[in-house]
């Protein structure tokens, strides 16, 4: 019988195995050819990213660095969102306690994802607003479907990102163009964040993406892993340092914030819009 901690289940054909995980939104799948693992996000309609979403992404990074894929492939089982970021809904009229949980498994899914020393690549089909975009650029390579919009929206809803949250973005962009983007609170379409490189390739279908994404991850085969790893890290050292100096105090300024009156007004105005745009 299927059961959580089964370790390896057979899942399509020969070519890939699905890793069986205690969770039920994210799903890792392994290919026996490659060894490269994807890690598919799936929690409709947008994945929003509550809690349980957090938790079971950080679950599947820990089983892909433990099971020796040789890759990690982030991706979304739905076809037109990546995912919407932080899900608004639980952070609406809740108590600080939960808020700061959320923010805590947040800050765990990215450090998870920013530090690990596996090759990364996020196959990006479909939008990618604010926590999509974190996840995205936390990620070493990025390769997204067109028509679709990325990027750190949170000065269009009136709230400041803290720096840890904007450091893959500030890695990828060039600084007065990461700048521009941050205070404007842009989101780019496919073809512009091609243009600007905050993605790295286009592809027309979410299976072309992944093979791109594998492409990425196979161009190490021939680099010994742990010198490949110990040099990502030290590229990603000092915005790590960073955030653990701050990652206390940075949990209680976003309880404090986001349980403040304001912010509380916007999110409900914000969710009032994104329910009507449905009846639309
Ligand atoms: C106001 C935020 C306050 C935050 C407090 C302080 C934070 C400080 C630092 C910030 C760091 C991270 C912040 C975030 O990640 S906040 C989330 C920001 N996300 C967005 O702005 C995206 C909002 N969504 C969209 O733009 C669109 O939904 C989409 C992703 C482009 C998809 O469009 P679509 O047409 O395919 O789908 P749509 O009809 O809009 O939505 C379908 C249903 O999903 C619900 N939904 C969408 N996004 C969210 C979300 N982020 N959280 C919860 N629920 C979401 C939407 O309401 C629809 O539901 P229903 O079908 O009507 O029931």
């Amino acid at each position: 019988m299927l059961h959580s901690n089964l370790l390896r289940l057979v899942a399509r054909g020969s070519s890939s195995r699905l890793m069986s995980t205690a969770t039920k939104l994210t799903t890792v799948e392994v290919n026996d050819e490659t060894g490269i693992a994807t890690l598919t996000m799936n929690r409709p309609p947008v994945n929003s990213q509550n809690v349980q979403l957090l938790l079971d992404l950080q679950a599947s990074i820990s089983e892909i660095e433990n099971n020796k894929s040789r890759g990690l492939i982030l991706t979304s089982a739905h076809s037109n969102v990546f995912s919407a970021g932080l899900d608004i809904f639980e952070m609406y009229n809740t108590d600080v306690e939960r808020l700061r949980t959320v923010w805590t498994e947040l800050q765990n899914v990215w450090i998870a994802l920013y530090g690990t020393s596996l090759p990364t690549a996020a196959a990006i089909n479909g939008h990618a607003p604010a926590g999509g975009c974190l996840l995205a650029t936390a990620c070493e390579y990025r390769v997204m479907r067109p028509n679709f919009l990325i990027g750190l929206n949170e000065a269009q809803l009136g709230i400041i990102a803290p720096k840890w949250l904007m450091s893959g973005f500030t890695n990828v962009l060039p600084k007065r163009v990461a700048e521009r983007a941050l205070t404007q609170g842009r989101m780019f379409t496919t073809q512009e964040a091609f243009e600007a490189g905050l993605v790295d390739e286009i592809a027309s279908s979410k299976e072309e993406a992944v093979e791109k994404c594998a492409a990425f991850i196979g161009s190490f085969a021939k680099v010994n892993p742990l010198a490949r790893g110990l040099t990502k890290l030290q590229f990603r050292a000092d915005n790590i340092k960073e955030f653990e100096k701050i990652r206390e105090k940075d949990v209680a300024d976003f309880a404090a914030l986001a349980s403040s009156p304001e912010v509380q007004k916007v999110m409900g105005t914000y969710l009032e819009n994104l329910k009507n745009k449905g009846k639309k």
